[in-house]
């Protein structure tokens, strides 16, 4: 399989002078096409820092950046964002839906507002991959009438939408009962499997971890383990 992300001696500090924090000190890590990863490592390790950089919302402060053979490292904020709705998905510990729209409305719009308008085909996606997550019979429903896993399943279908090579998740279970996270984890396992889409997760939860094919670890701003 060939490499989808590679990041090379990533360093990412916050703050100036005496209240500057290091947190990435020199990461290196290679993400394949079809992986499913989850991202561990103790509270404060850099794990969201990490992901917020794949994602392509935040630049490092050195070190380097590649994604489907584009450097992405020194790219201005328009080609960013450009490259990050076509292929990055995100899905967070809170789903962040907009309350008083319904589910549907909730997967389609990030789309519909990047194109200026809503596509009879985006609607059609949005209701292919609302199916896809098991709540064909909630897409009408208001987010608010939705339970937290079935909100965050709606988080999924919403990530998936442009077709993304990688979605990162930032604690997507982490807001959720034991079974609810396993009937999200194993959708994402099942979208993985099925679509080819590369996931890397962070999770405190050693159940979702194991139910990844690898293990990242982040110990001092580095990888540590694999
Ligand atoms: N915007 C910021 N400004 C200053 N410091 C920050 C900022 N964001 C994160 N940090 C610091 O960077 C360190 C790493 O934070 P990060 O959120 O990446 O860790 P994490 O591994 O995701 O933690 P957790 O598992 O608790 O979510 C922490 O010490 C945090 O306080």
């Amino acid at each position: 399989m060939s490499a989808l992300v590679t990041v090379r001696d990533l360093v990412k500090t916050y703050g100036e002078g005496e209240a500057e924090t290091r947190v990435l000190k020199g990461l290196d890590m290679e993400l394949a096409e079809g992986d499913l990863a989850a991202l561990l490592g103790p509270s404060g390790s850099g794990k969201s820092t990490l992901l917020t950089i794949l994602g392509t919302l935040m630049q490092p402060t050195s070190g380097q950046h590649i994604m489907l053979g584009e450097d992405l490292t020194r790219a201005r904020d328009a080609a960013l964002t450009e490259f990050r709705n076509r292929h990055i998905g995100f899905v967070f510990q809170f789903h962040h839906l907009l309350p008083d729209f319904t589910a549907l409305e909730n997967v389609i719009f990030p789309t519909a507002i990047a194109e200026g308008r809503e596509t009879a085909g985006a609607r059609r996606r949005g209701e292919q991959l609302l199916d896809r997550v098991g709540l064909a019979h909630r897409m009408d429903f208001r987010a608010t009438a939705l339970s937290g896993g079935q909100k965050q399943r709606v988080a999924i279908a919403r990530a998936l939408m442009n077709q993304p090579e990688l979605v990162v998740a930032d604690e997507p279970t982490g807001n959720l009962d034991r079974e609810s996270a396993e009937q999200v984890m194993g959708l994402i396992a099942e979208i993985n499997e099925q679509e080819k889409t590369t996931f890397l997760i962070s999770t405190h939860d050693e159940k979702i971890a194991a139910a990844c094919k690898r293990q990242i670890k982040v110990v001092d701003g580095k990888t540590v383990s694999d």
